[in-house]
């Protein structure tokens, strides 16, 4: 098969030729660069509105000069148009939608409508023949990861205000460097050194805005340009490597993929392939022309939904401006779903995304270095949340919230001593009563001015299944409905409801990214919250969960 991909959500103009038997991609682009700012929706409509017919001319031309496989001289050139469907810059996506329904109609071929954030994914999957891969796109309006679960790509944490691409490019903007900034600083980091700036991860979320405010800050305060750079990346990508660990942990996925303009950065690269070498997991990145936007990758995942039978009638073709990729029916896919969930299994030593514990009478927890942060960096981080996993801890459980007991705290050594409680993690045996739990706790939590920053399913324990009859009590004495509340290292005390919302966030977050039927659980926990605490945070949830991510 032979697939017609066209690409403009944002600024490159593009049309590939994806021949199927031939496994080759042809791509040509003409890509829009501002004159000064960052991208005017208006002008790079106006951009698409000549580029993009030319491009799809050009690759036309290009798949007739080509029909080499045997086809007669008149056969079509292509066999179906695969197109970006969003998301993006809707006046762009309306100029590539018409492109395509034009030609699909001209040669009556299909028309496929692709979502261009999981065409930034499948593109790696496919190049590295990964069966269920954890994803992370990292480009210009988006930042997130994606697992595949239960015939869906489930979102597993992602940022709360702006794509990583345009943080970066604001932040150069601020200098006055022509758009667009990543290559930029990625150039003047070479020569940098490093300066502490804000990290924010709320488990496998996070939020760029307090760092790209700080940035510019320090450098209106006179520190070099080039140590701000270097340590911008240090700090955005190492917060990107981590929740990237964090979500491979929670799924007990082994393969990490990765997509998106940003992508093309060497240090981003050089982390993840660390951060991946170091768990024992696999990494792949494609090569940089199917990293930034591109027809090629529209024209892959295109030809595999025209394959699937996933085509979409002209009347019905409208554009998708805001369309999220959990929200895709994954037809291309089918009978596929091998992914795990982690963490039923109790053995003596546990490895979590972020420490080694061993578990014995006592369990010792060791944040150990990663060598994929900046060495000044990692110190800080495993020392600051040494320290607040102890203090939460202790805090939570004066508050009649279970929590294991501390016994021995070396914030020097990264190393905690504590309790062990529970049988398995909730993440290994999912149910309404425990999700329950979870939401009195947090609501209590919550109501003493306290968050725990990252409250997954890994990071609760529960008795055993049979725990009110059987030897579920084997290291406590339980109840069926008991659950303890562990890892606070990312824990604070604040006041404002966004941060208990996150909480909540974080926590559905990963019940719909592992279980198979999320619905009754979701709605055990929020229903429990609501017993013990505040109707305004569950309020605040739908607010944060209905946030247009796409800036
Ligand atoms: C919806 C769609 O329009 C959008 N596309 C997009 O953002 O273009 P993309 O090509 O994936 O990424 C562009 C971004 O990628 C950044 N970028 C390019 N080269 C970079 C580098 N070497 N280091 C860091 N950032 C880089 C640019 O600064 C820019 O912000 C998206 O995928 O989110
Ligand atoms: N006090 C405890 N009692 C019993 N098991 C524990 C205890 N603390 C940790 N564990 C086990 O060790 C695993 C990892 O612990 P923890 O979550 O604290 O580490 P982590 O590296 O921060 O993990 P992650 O970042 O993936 O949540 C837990 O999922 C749990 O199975
Ligand atoms: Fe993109």
């Amino acid at each position: 098969m032979r697939v017609l991909g066209i690409e403009g959500t944002a600024w490159a103009a593009s049309a590939a030729i994806h021949d199927t038997e031939a496994d080759t991609t042809d791509i040509f682009t003409d890509a829009y660069a501002p004159e000064s700012g960052g991208i005017h929706p208006r002008e790079a409509a106006e951009h698409m509105r000549g580029a993009v017919p030319t491009q799809v001319a050009t690759a036309l031309d290009h798949a007739r000069g080509t029909v080499s496989d045997g086809r007669p001289d008149d056969a079509l050139p292509v066999d179906a148009v695969a197109f970006s469907r969003g998301p993006g810059l809707g006046p762009c996506l309306r100029i590539v939608a018409t492109a395509a329904r034009t030609v699909a109609q001209r040669l009556d071929v299909p028309l496929v409508g692709v979502n261009h954030m999981l065409a930034h994914l499948e593109i790696g999957r496919a190049s590295a023949g990964f069966s269920s891969p954890v994803c992370l796109n990292a480009s210009g309006a988006n930042a997130h990861l994606l697992g595949y679960h239960g015939g869906r790509y489930r979102m597993l944490g992602e940022t709360m205000d702006t794509g990583v691409g345009n943080a970066i490019d604001k932040f150069t903007r601020h200098l006055d460097w022509s758009h667009p900034g990543g290559p930029k600083v990625e150039a003047a980091a070479e020569d940098g050194e490093y300066v502490d700036l804000p990290y924010v991860v709320k488990g496998m979320d996070f939020s760029f805005s307090g760092i790209m405010s700080a940035a510019k800050q320090a450098v209106d305060d006179g520190v070099a340009v080039e140590d701000v750079c270097f340590s911008l990346q240090e700090h955005v990508f190492g917060m990107l490597t981590e929740v990237a660990e964090r979500a491979l942990s929670l799924t007990g996925s082994d393969e990490l993929v990765l997509g998106g303009g940003v992508g093309q950065n060497a240090r981003l690269r050089e982390m993840l392939a660390e951060m991946c070498d170091q768990r024992g997991a696999s990494f792949h990145a494609p090569e940089p022309r199917f990293l930034r936007d591109n027809a090629g990758m529209i024209a892959v995942l295109g030809a595999r939904m025209a394959a699937a039978g996933d085509t979409v009638a002209v009347e019905e073709s409208r554009v998708r401006p805001n369309w999220r990729p959990n929200d895709v029916p994954v037809t291309w896919r089918s009978g596929e779903d091998v992914s795990r969930v982690a963490g039923a299994a109790d053995e003596t030593t546990q490895r979590g995304a972020e420490a080694t514990v061993t578990l014995g009478e006592r369990v010792v927890k060791h944040r150990e270095p990663k060598s994929y942060r900046h060495p000044d960096l990692d110190a800080r981080l495993r020392r600051e949340r040494t320290r607040a996993e102890a203090r939460l801890l202790h805090d939570a459980r004066k508050l009649g919230v279970s929590t294991p007991v501390v016994r021995d705290v070396d914030p020097r050594e990264s190393t905690i001593a504590m309790e062990r409680v529970g049988a398995v993690d909730l993440a290994g045996r999912l149910d309404e009563a425990s999700v329950a739990t979870v939401g009195r706790h947090l609501a209590t939590l919550h109501g003493s001015g306290m968050v725990h920053g990252d409250p997954t399913t890994r990071n609760v324990r529960v008795p055993a299944a049979e725990a009110d009859g059987g030897d579920g009590d084997a290291v406590d004495g339980t109840s069926a409905d008991r659950a303890w509340l562990i890892d606070f290292g990312l824990g604070y005390h604040s006041d404002d409801a966004e941060d208990y919302a996150m909480d909540l966030h974080v926590f559905e977050g990963s019940i719909v990214g592992t279980a198979d039927d999320p619905e009754p659980l979701l709605a055990a926990f929020e229903s429990a919250y609501r017993e013990v605490g505040a109707e305004s945070v569950v309020a605040q949830l739908r607010d944060v969960e209905g946030r247009g991510r796409y800036q």
